[in-house]
C-alpha cells in the first residue's frame, strides 16, 4: 500500500473514532475531554477529593467522567445527593459489580455488594439483630465497655511515651466486632486474632491499586502482581475461610434459645423463616459474607475516626480542656462515663460530629449504580452507570457551614440553648435505604471510647513546638498520614 494511502487511511480511522468519542449532549457534562482508552483517569490528580471539588466548580453539581470506557457519573451538593438516593432510591440504590467482590469468591452475597432480594433480607436480618443487641440490657454497650477496659490498659501501659495509636485503636475495634459477631473477644496476642487483622488490614489498604481493575479487567491477567489483585484476593478467602471454620465450629453449639451473638441470632432467624415455610437467602454463605462485610466495614471507618479526634484535639488543645471540664462536671472522675451520660456530654458529642464532618473519612460512600435509564436535572443517565455520590460536597458546602467550613469548630453543632444540633446534611454515613448500616454501633463506640479517653487522659502532641499536621492519606477511608502522640494519665 502506499504511504499516501496509509496516511488517509489513518486519518480516516482517527476521525471516525472522535466522532463516535463525541461527548452525548443528553449527558452530564465532563470537566475534561476523555481520551481514547484511559478516559480521564489520566486527569485524575492523587488527591482525588480535592480534584473532585475543582471538577465541581467547573462542571456543577453533576458530571461525568470515564474510567477507561465505564461512564460513572458524580454527584454533589444535599439536594441532588438526597434526590438520588431517597426521592429516586428505586433507581439509585444498587452497587455496580467490583473487583474486590469478585476476589472473595462469593459475590453478590451478604450485604456490602449485593443487590435486590438477597441484599434486603441480609440488611434487613443484620440490622434487626443489630438493634436488639442494642435494646434492654444493651448487649452492645457492654461489650464495648469491656473492650474499653483493655484499650485503657494499653494507653496507661504507654506511661507518656511519644506513641503512633493507629494499630491498636483498630486492633481494639475490631475486636468488639469480633465480641458481636462470634461471641467472644480475643487477647491481642493471640494468633487467630493476629491474623484476622492482618488479612482485613491488607484488604483496605490494597483496594487503591486494586481499584484500576475495575475499569482494565484484563490487568488482572498480567504476569507478577502489580496491582495487588493476587495479594488481596489471598487475604479475601483466608478471611472467608476464617469465619467459615468459627461458623462450622459454631453451629453445632447453637441452642434456639441462645442469640447471644450473631451468628446463633442468624441461624435462629433461619430456622424460624425455614420453619413457617418462607423461602429465605439466609444461609451459611450469606452468613459468612455478611460477617466479613461487618468486619471490614465496622474496623477502620470507626477506629479511623477516633484516630482523626485525637488528631484535631492536638491541634486544638482549649478544645480538648472544654471536653474534660464537661465529663468532670457531669460524669465526674470516680466512675467512668456510660451509654447512660450520652445526652449530658452535649460538647464532646459536638467534637465527635465535627471530627467526622471535617474529616469526612468516606468521601465518596460506596459505588451506586442505576439499575435503569433515568433523568437528573435534565441530563440523561443510561441503566448500569457508576454513581458517586460526593458526600464531602455536602459536609464541607460552605452554604451549609458557613465560610469557616474547613475549621474545625465543634460549637457549630450546639444551638443558642446549648442544645446539640443535627442538621439533615450531616451525612457522613451516606442517605436512604443504602446508608451505612452499623450507623448506631458506630455513634455508640465514638462516644464510648471517647469519654472513657478524655476521661482518663491527656493528649499532648510530642512537643509543643511540634504539633502533627492535619495531612491526610486518602484510600478506602481518608485516615491522616501517621503522627505520634503522649498520652498522659489524668486519673
Ligand atoms: C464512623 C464510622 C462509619 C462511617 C463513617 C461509615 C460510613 C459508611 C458509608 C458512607 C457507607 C456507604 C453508604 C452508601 O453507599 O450510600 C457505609 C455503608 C455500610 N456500613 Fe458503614 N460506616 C461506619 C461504621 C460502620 C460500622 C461500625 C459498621 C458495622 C458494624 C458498618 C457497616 C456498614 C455496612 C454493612 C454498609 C453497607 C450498607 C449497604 O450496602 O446496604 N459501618 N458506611
Amino acid at each position: 500500500m502506499e504511504l499516501t494511502t496509509w496516511i488517509v487511511s489513518v486519518v480516516v480511522i482517527l476521525a471516525i473514532y472522535i466522532w463516535l468519542q463525541r461527548p452525548d449532549p443528553r449527558l452530564p457534562p465532563s470537566p475534561v475531554r476523555a481520551l481514547p482508552i484511559v478516559g480521564h483517569i489520566l486527569s485524575m490528580s492523587r488527591d482525588t477529593r480535592s480534584q473532585l471539588r475543582a471538577w465541581r466548580h467547573c462542571c456543577g453539581d453533576i458530571y461525568s467522567l470515564y474510567m477507561g470506557n465505564t461512564l460513572v457519573v458524580v454527584l454533589n451538593g444535599y439536594d441532588l445527593i438526597k434526590e438520588a438516593l431517597v426521592t429516586r432510591a428505586d433507581i439509585f440504590s444498587d452497587r455496580p459489580s467490583l473487583f474486590v467482590d469478585m476476589a472473595s469468591g462469593l459475590p453478590k452475597l451478604g450485604i456490602l455488594f449485593s443487590n435486590g432480594a438477597v441484599w434486603k433480607e441480609q440488611r434487613s436480618v443484620s440490622l434487626s439483630i443489630l438493634r436488639s443487641f442494642g435494646m434492654g440490657k444493651n448487649v452492645l454497650a457492654e461489650k464495648i465497655q469491656e473492650e474499653i477496659d483493655c484499650y485503657m490498659e494499653v494507653l496507661a501501659d504507654l506511661k507518656g511515651e511519644c506513641t503512633d495509636i493507629e494499630v491498636f485503636t483498630s486492633i481494639s475495634i475490631s475486636n468488639i466486632i469480633c465480641s458481636i459477631l462470634l461471641g467472644q473477644r480475643f487477647d491481642y496476642e493471640d494468633k487467630t486474632f493476629q491474623d484476622l487483622i492482618h488479612k482485613s488490614r491488607d484488604l483496605v489498604s490494597e483496594q487503591e491499586a486494586v481499584s484500576l481493575i475495575n475499569f482494565f479487567p484484563w490487568l488482572n491477567f498480567l504476569p507478577g502482581d502489580l496491582f495487588k489483585a493476587k495479594k488481596l484476593r489471598v487475604s479475601y478467602v483466608s478471611l472467608i475461610n476464617m469465619f467459615s471454620d468459627v461458623l462450622n465450629e459454631k453451629k453445632h453449639f447453637s441452642d434456639s434459645n441462645d442469640v447471644s451473638n450473631f451468628i446463633y441470632a442468624y441461624i435462629n432467624k433461619r430456622n424460624q423463616k425455614i420453619q413457617s415455610g418462607i423461602s429465605t437467602s439466609l444461609d451459611d454463605q450469606n452468613l459468612v459474607k455478611t460477617m466479613c462485610d461487618l468486619f471490614g466495614a465496622g474496623t477502620e471507618t470507626t477506629s479511623t475516626t477516633i484516630y482523626w479526634c485525637i488528631l484535631y484535639i492536638l491541634n486544638h488543645q482549649k478544645v480538648q480542656d472544654k471536653v474534660y471540664d464537661e465529663i468532670k462536671n457531669k460524669v465526674g472522675t470516680f466512675r467512668t462515663p456510660t451509654i447512660h451520660d450520652k445526652s449530658q456530654l452535649t460538647y464532646l458529642n459536638a467534637v465527635i460530629m465535627e471530627t467526622q464532618r471535617l474529616a469526612s473519612i468516606a468521601p465518596v460512600a460506596l459505588p451506586h449504580q442505576c439499575s435503569e435509564e433515568v433523568t437528573l436535572k435534565g441530563f440523561t443517565i443510561p441503566k448500569g452507570t457508576m454513581i458517586l455520590p460526593n458526600l464531602d460536597s455536602v459536609l464541607h458546602d460552605k452554604d451549609t457551614w458557613g465560610e469557616d467550613a474547613m475549621s474545625f469548630r465543634p460549637e457549630r453543632f450546639i444551638d443558642n440553648d446549648g442544645k446539640l444540633k443535627n442538621p439533615e446534611q450531616f451525612i457522613q454515613f451516606g442517605i436512604g435505604p443504602r446508608a451505612c448500616l452499623g450507623e448506631s454501633l458506630a455513634m455508640m463506640e465514638l462516644f464510648l471510647f471517647l469519654s472513657n479517653m478524655f476521661q482518663r487522659f491527656q493528649f499532648l502532641p510530642p512537643n509543643p513546638c511540634s504539633i502533627p499536621p492535619l495531612a491526610y492519606k486518602t484510600g478506602v477511608v481518608v485516615s491522616p498520614l501517621g503522627y505520634e502522640v503522649r498520652v498522659v494519665k489524668r486519673i
